[in-house]
């Protein structure tokens, strides 16, 4: 509970006495008809942010200590107590003399400070938070934070893969802490050089704060300790720390002489020479990880955590709570958009309704409905990548990372104990972990870019439409994807070994009783350094039989089968390609499509933008339910499989775009809502009515529309219905042109929805100002992964915009990388060009990810 003392009196002078009654959050301490009287420009530094619920009651108390206090000034000489200064003497901002541009009807002898060099520190050496040193200083302490949580500790330091030779003592390895970041391996060298250190190797990659350095006796490294560790380097000190930890080495120690007699871990033959020193925070995707598409993958860890911790850090409790666990991190979330909308206003327009209405519902932008559970919640996950890297113990494993490569951690352990995988994803990282244990090719070394094994998929798919219950008892299709590196390796070499990994698979498989369903095998060459293979990454098939135990017969894959795999949403069967986004959860993937759907209020005469189609799922459900989708997707092989499942489904009405949507989406309005004026005021018109003709579309099919009646219709050759009869869309068009009725190349449709679900880092401000900006799109429906992205971008489609925009200023800029997402999209709402908000409406959560901190969430916004 904050003390009464922390309330800003510029705060309780808002607080009106009906809100004092309430016992909503912080939100409903604020006067909502007045915008706050300061405005925070860039980070999150919103002292509402200070007050507790608790803290009403408080309210008043601090009303009657201030009512005294004031009293006593003024009997006093103006700094209260005859001369003696009241220890609150100008410690806070007078509101009056902000809001009154400088003055104040107490004049000098009003307690509070009179602008900011009158202001004093509180008797807690802290300061008014509204004031601007406050606002530094937290500032600070926030970059402070930010750069903390990048720097590696030397704590959680698991560098398994810096051990580079298992003849080695690893106590002649030694990680160097706190390096600068854009050192490499040659500044290294000359720093040690410089510093007279002897060393065997250096290593140092850009943009880490660790580096490694091998020395060839213990001599060497105690001289390299006394002359480097606490040297300063910049502003930060030196350490020379151990690359694995002692607790892990004492236990290795005592594993070791148990089984071989001695402890000294170098003689228990560890095979060495690879890392995977990359950063599946989640451990769960490797190459994902930086796609962004998957939100599970933003997880920090440490040392001490198990592998179940970091990946599924909510499994230690009951579904239930955490589901609420979730609900109320998004509340919190979600209060971020009131209070960036509020403080973006511009100064002369009225804050929005929805603003106003929020403390009605303790600062949220819209009412939060709910949150629907996932049908399952064990072995959930369809895909799962796997690293590949050496465990604690050292040993070859398939699995998930404990933690960021950035910080210092490699080590990879098993993925058997993480609750959303399934057992059929367990088995065959087993296999492969077992197979890479005898394997004459080395795994992928992330620090020294060298190696050939770097990661396995595994993605399942089902060949029907299959209910939830016995969720593995339907997998009926496995793909699995091996990611080598086959730069310097021979060629013969690298098809004799990925023809034994084919050979293992499929034994592995067939072994298992049932037989694992294994259907597809592809490798996936990736050549570059980086994690994230591109999406050109060369990919090919492997040819896998399999022995059916039951018939001993042998099946051998067909070859249309080698690079796909299936699943059903809604009925409806997806062919998808090896590295095109689908839901790891399809199950709750359905309801969360259901959900968008319903929210959108469809009807034939929509045109449904599905913006991030991937392979067209939401676009391809909804599609019986529209008059036509037109689906943005930039991957390649998604918009293929997206095309190709309209297809499998005879769907007609839907067309898929290839391109970023930050490219197309402009044009792609242009082309199908662009009308002459005389017909968008027809629009409008049409518009003003819309929810109330929508509300019904879906049980009037007669339902009047604007000039045509579109059965179905797509990208030329499909065929449009006018009054019964089945012309061509170029016959449509020419006619249409003859009578002079819509002289546009499309078809219009009277309401204009659009569904976004974007990457984790939310919609590209080129689309968001495309959307916002075009009037015709009336409904939003936003999935995200990332409710702040989601935030962010909803700050900007529902601020209120002035026709005074700020065209840029690149000093405004100063300092946009320490800024929150939220801030920047606060600052971008300044250069919307003039242009009507859209509102909140009302939000849902629908958990796509058990066990882990992360769900989506579904906002409808409108106009
Ligand atoms: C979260 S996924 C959603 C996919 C699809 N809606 C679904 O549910 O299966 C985001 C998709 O956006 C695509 N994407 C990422 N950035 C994009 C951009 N700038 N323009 C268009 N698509 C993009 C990704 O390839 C991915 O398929």
């Amino acid at each position: 509970m904050a003390e009464p003392e922390t309330l800003n009196p510029s705060l309780t002078e808002q607080i009106q006495p009906s809100i004092l009654q309430s016992t909503n959050d912080d939100e409903d301490l604020i006067d909502h008809n007045k915008k706050p009287s300061i405005k925070a420009e860039d980070e999150e530094i919103d002292t509402m942010d200070k007050i507790q619920p608790s803290d009403i009651n408080l309210v008043e108390k601090r009303k009657r200590e201030e009512n005294t206090e004031e009293e006593e000034e003024s009997n006093g000489n103006g700094n209260g107590n005859g001369g003696v200064l009241i220890p609150k003497w100008k410690t806070s901002l007078c509101s009056y003399y902000r809001r009154q541009d400088g003055s104040c009807s107490h004049g000098e002898t009003c307690r509070y400070a009179h602008g900011e060099a009158e202001l004093r520190p509180r008797p807690d050496n802290s300061w008014d938070p509204t004031s601007e040193r406050a606002k530094k200083i937290l500032k600070s302490e926030k970059i402070e934070e930010k750069v903390e949580v990048l720097e590696a500790r030397e704590d959680v330091l698991i560098m398994t893969d810096a051990v580079l030779d298992s003849t080695e003592d690893p106590g002649l390895n030694k990680c160097l802490v706190n390096l600068p970041r854009k050192w490499t391996s040659d500044s290294l060298k000359k720093f040690l050089d410089e510093q007279g250190v002897i060393y065997k190797s250096a290593k140092k990659k850009k943009g880490m704060t660790v580096g490694f350095a091998t020395f060839e006796t213990a001599d060497q490294v105690k001289n390299a300790i006394e002359v480097m560790d606490g040297k300063s380097m910049g502003n930060k000190q030196l350490k020379v720390a151990d690359v694995l930890p002692r607790s892990f080495e004492k236990k290795t120690q005592s594993t070791i002489s148990l089984t071989r007699s001695t402890n000294h871990p170098t003689e228990a033959g560890f095979a060495s020479d690879d890392p995977n020193i990359s950063v599946p925070s989640n451990g769960l995707e490797n190459v994902e990880l930086n796609d962004n598409d998957d939100p599970t993958v933003n997880m920090e860890a440490s040392k001490s955590r198990s592998v179940r911790e970091v990946v599924t850090p909510l499994a230690h409790m009951s579904y239930a709570d955490q589901l609420e666990h979730k609900k109320k991190a998004l509340e919190q979330t979600l209060k971020k958009l009131t209070r960036n909308a509020r403080k973006a206003c511009p100064e002369a327009l009225p804050l929005p309704e929805w603003v106003l209405n929020s403390r009605d519902i303790g600062g949220l932008p819209c009412k939060l409905e709910g949150i629907i559970e996932s049908p399952v919640v064990n072995g959930y996950r369809n895909k799962c990548e796997f690293s590949v890297g050496y465990s604690l113990q050292r040993k070859p494993t398939v699995g998930f990372m404990l933690g960021n490569f950035r910080e210092g951690v490699t080590a990879v352990e098993e993925p058997t104990n993480c609750p959303n995988v399934s057992m059929i994803a367990c088995k065959f990282a087993s296999t492969f972990q077992e197979f890479l244990q005898l394997s004459g090719l080395p795994i992928w070394n992330r620090l020294n870019n060298t190696g050939f094994w770097r990661l396995l998929m595994v993605r399942e798919g089902r060949s029907h439409c299959s209910g939830g219950e016995n969720l593995e008892a339907n997998i009926t299709e496995v793909m699995l994807m091996v990611q080598i590196c086959s730069v310097d390796f021979d060629d013969e070499v690298v098809k004799t070994e990925l023809q034994r990994l084919a050979r293992a698979f499929s034994d592995g498989a067939s072994a298992n009783s049932p037989p694992l369903p294994l259907t597809s095998l592809v490798v996936q060459d990736h050549k570059g350094i980086s994690n994230v293979a591109p999406a050109d990454a060369p990919l090919y098939p492997l040819s896998i039989t399999m022995t059916d135990s039951a018939s001993g017969q042998v099946v051998v894959e067909d070859d249309d089968l080698k690079m796909r795999i299936h699943d059903y949403i809604s009925s409806l069967c997806f062919s998808i390609s090896p590295t095109a986004f689908f839901q790891v959860n399809t199950l709750a993937a359905e309801k969360l499509y259901a959900l968008a759907g319903d929210w959108a209020s469809l009807g034939p005469d929509t045109l449904l933008f599905d913006i991030c189609c991937g392979t067209g799922t939401i676009g391809l459900t909804l599609a019986h339910r529209v008059g036509m989708v037109v689906g943005i997707e930039m991957n390649a092989s998604a918009v293929s499989d997206a095309h190709r499942n309209a297809e499998i489904n005879g769907i007609k009405n839907c067309r898929f775009v290839c391109g970023k949507a930050e490219d197309v989406m402009g044009s792609i309005l242009k082309e199908y809502l662009n009308v002459p004026d005389n017909q968008e005021e027809t629009l409008h018109v049409s518009d003003t009515n819309a929810k109330d003709d929508i509300d019904d579309q879906d049980n009037d099919p007669s339902v009047d529309k604007l000039n045509l009646d579109i059965a179905n219709h797509g990208d030329g050759d499909v065929k449009c219905a006018t009054g019964g009869a089945e012309v061509s869309v170029e016959e449509l068009e020419e006619s249409e042109e003859k009578n002079g009725s819509i002289p546009t190349t499309k078809p219009q449709y009277r309401n204009v929805v659009a569904i976004v679900d974007p990457p984790r880092v939310g919609l590209h401000p080129v689309v968001i100002k495309a959307l916002r900006t075009h009037p015709r799109l009336r409904r939003l429906v936003y999935i995200s992964c990332n409710p702040e992205s989601l935030v962010a971008n909803a700050i900007e489609l529902c601020t209120p915009s002035s026709d005074k925009t700020d065209k840029g200023n690149n000093n405004n800029n100063r300092g946009w990388r320490n800024m929150s997402s939220a801030g920047l999209a606060r600052r971008r709402t300044k250069s919307m060009p003039e242009s009507e908000p859209f509102r909140p409406v009302k939000a849902m959560a629908v958990d796509l990810f058990p066990h882990t901190p992360h769900c989506e969430l579904v906002m409808l916004l409108e106009r």
